[in-house]
C-alpha cells in the first residue's frame, strides 16, 4: 500500500480519525503525493526534519550524502518510506569556507534574515561584525545587528553609534535577550513564513534568543552556558546547527559561534558592506586608485577631511585582499575565478 508507513506514522500519533490522514502526518502535501519538510538538523548519516506537527527521520536514497544538505532546505519526502526524494530550489544560502581546501561549509539555507547578535562587552568587535555582514549579504539576505546585554552596561550609546556605522542603512535593535520584550523588539523579521538565522560568537546570546523565540525548543538541544567573566567569551554550548518553528508561523536557525570567519568568493557583498568607500573610489583620479598615495585620491581625501575612518579603510583592504587570496586558492590556477571578484582598486 502506497503510503503505509506514513498512515502507520499518524496512527502513532493519535491522528488515526483525521479527515485525511496524510495531512495529519505532515501540513504540506504536495499534489504527487509527496510531503514538504524542512530540514531542522543533520547528523553524520542522517537528516530531521520539521514536518509541521513535529520532527521526522528522513532517509537518503543510495549514494546522496547528508552534506548535500543545509537546516533550512525545503525537501519533498515520500510519505510511505519517509525517503527524501528532493530538495527545492534554495533562495538564499549561508556559507563559509573553513580552513584548507576543505569543501566550502553550508551554514544555512532559505534565510531571509540573519541576525548578528554581539553583546554589549568586549565581543563587540567592527572588524568580525564586517565578515558576518560580508557574508550576510553575499547570501542576498538582510542582516540586522542585535546588541544583547543592554541590561549590563550604563550606557549602550558607544556600541549602538560604532554598529549603525558598520554599513549603510544597516538596522541595529538593542536587547536585554533574557526578557520577553526581546521578542517585541524582533518580531518585525520574525514574521509568518520568514526565517532568520542567529549568528555571532559563542556566549552572546544566540541559545538565549532562540528559546525565548522559539519556547519549544528549549526541550531539545539548546542549553545555555554562563561565560567566564574574567574574558566575556562564552562556553560552547551550542555544537550543532537547527531549525525550530518561531510561534506565529515564522523560523529561527541557530548556528554555533564560529571562531575563524574567512573572507571567499565574495564580490556583492563586500561593495554593500563598503559601500561609501566604493561611492568616494568613482572621484579618484586614477582609475586603478589603490587609496594609499595617488594624488588626487578621493577616499584619502575623505580621511583628511575626517569622514572617512582611517581603521575603516584597512579593514576594507584587509577583506579585499583576503577575499582575492582566498578566491584565488579556492578557484585553483585552471579555473581562476578571481575575474568576477572585485580587487583592491575599486
Ligand atoms: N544579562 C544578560 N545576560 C544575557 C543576555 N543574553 C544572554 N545572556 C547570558 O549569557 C550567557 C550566554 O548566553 P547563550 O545564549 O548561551 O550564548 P550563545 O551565543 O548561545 O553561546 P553558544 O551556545 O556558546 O554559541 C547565558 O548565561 C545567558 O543567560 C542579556 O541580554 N543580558
Ligand atoms: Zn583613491
Amino acid at each position: 500500500m502506497k503510503y503505509r508507513k506514513g498512515l502507520r506514522l499518524v496512527m502513532r500519533r493519535g491522528y488515526g480519525a483525521a479527515h485525511d490522514p496524510l495531512k495529519a502526518f505532515c501540513s504540506d502535501i504536495t499534489e504527487a503525493g509527496l510531503a514538504k519538510m524542512r530540514i531542522a538538523t543533520i547528523h553524520r548519516s542522517r537528516l530531521i526534519a520539521e514536518t509541521g506537527f513535529g520532527t521526522e527521520r528522513v532517509g537518503l536514497p543510495e549514494g546522496v550524502a547528508t552534506t548535500a544538505f543545509a537546516v533550512g532546505d525545503w525537501v519533498l519526502v515520500d510519505p510511505a518510506t519517509l525517503v527524501l526524494v528532493r530538495r527545492l530550489e534554495r533562495n538564499t544560502l549561508l556559507e563559509r569556507r573553513t580552513e584548507g581546501d576543505r569543501p566550502r561549509q553550508l551554514i544555512a539555507a532559505n534565510v531571509d534574515t540573519v541576525f548578528i547578535v554581539t553583546s554589549c562587552n568586549d565581543d563587540f568587535n567592527p572588524a568580525r561584525l564586517e565578515r558576518y555582514l560580508a557574508l550576510a549579504n553575499e547570501a542576498g539576505t538582510v542582516p540586522v545587528i542585535v546588541l544583547t546585554k543592554i541590561d549590563t552596561v550604563p550606557d549602550t550609546a558607544p556600541y549602538l553609534q560604532q554598529a549603525k556605522k558598520l554599513q549603510l542603512d544597516l538596522d541595529v535593535v538593542l536587547v536585554n535577550a533574557t526578557t520577553a520584550e526581546a521578542v517585541k523588539v524582533l518580531a518585525p523579521w520574525c514574521g509568518e513564513g520568514r526565517t532568520v538565522a542567529l549568528v555571532g560568537s559563542s556566549g552572546v546570546g544566540k541559545s538565549t534568543l532562540l528559546n525565548i523565540l522559539s519556547p519549544s525548543s528549549s526541550g531539545e538541544a539548546q542549553p545555555t552556558g554562563p561565560i567566564r567573566a574574567s574574558d566575556d567569551k562564552g562556553r560552547h554550548t551550542t555544537t550543532s546547527r537547527s531549525l525550530h518553528p518561531v510561534v506565529g508561523g515564522g523560523w529561527v536557525i541557530d548556528t554555533p559561534g564560529m571562531r575563524t570567519l574567512q573572507v571567499s568568493d565574495v564580490s556583492s557583498g563586500l561593495d554593500v558592506l563598503f559601500a561609501e568607500i566604493v561611492e568616494l573610489a568613482h572621484g579618484c583620479r586614477f582609475r586603478d586608485c589603490t587609496h594609499s598615495v595617488e594624488p588626487g585620491c578621493a577616499v584619502q581625501a575623505a580621511i583628511g577631511e575626517g569622514t572617512l575612518d582611517r581603521e575603516r579603510l584597512d579593514r576594507w583592504r584587509k577583506l579585499s585582499n583576503e577575499n582575492l587570496a582566498n578566491t584565488r586558492q579556492s578557484s585553483g590556477p585552471r579555473k581562476d575565478k578571481t575575474s568576477k571578484v572585485r580587487r583592491n582598486r575599486l
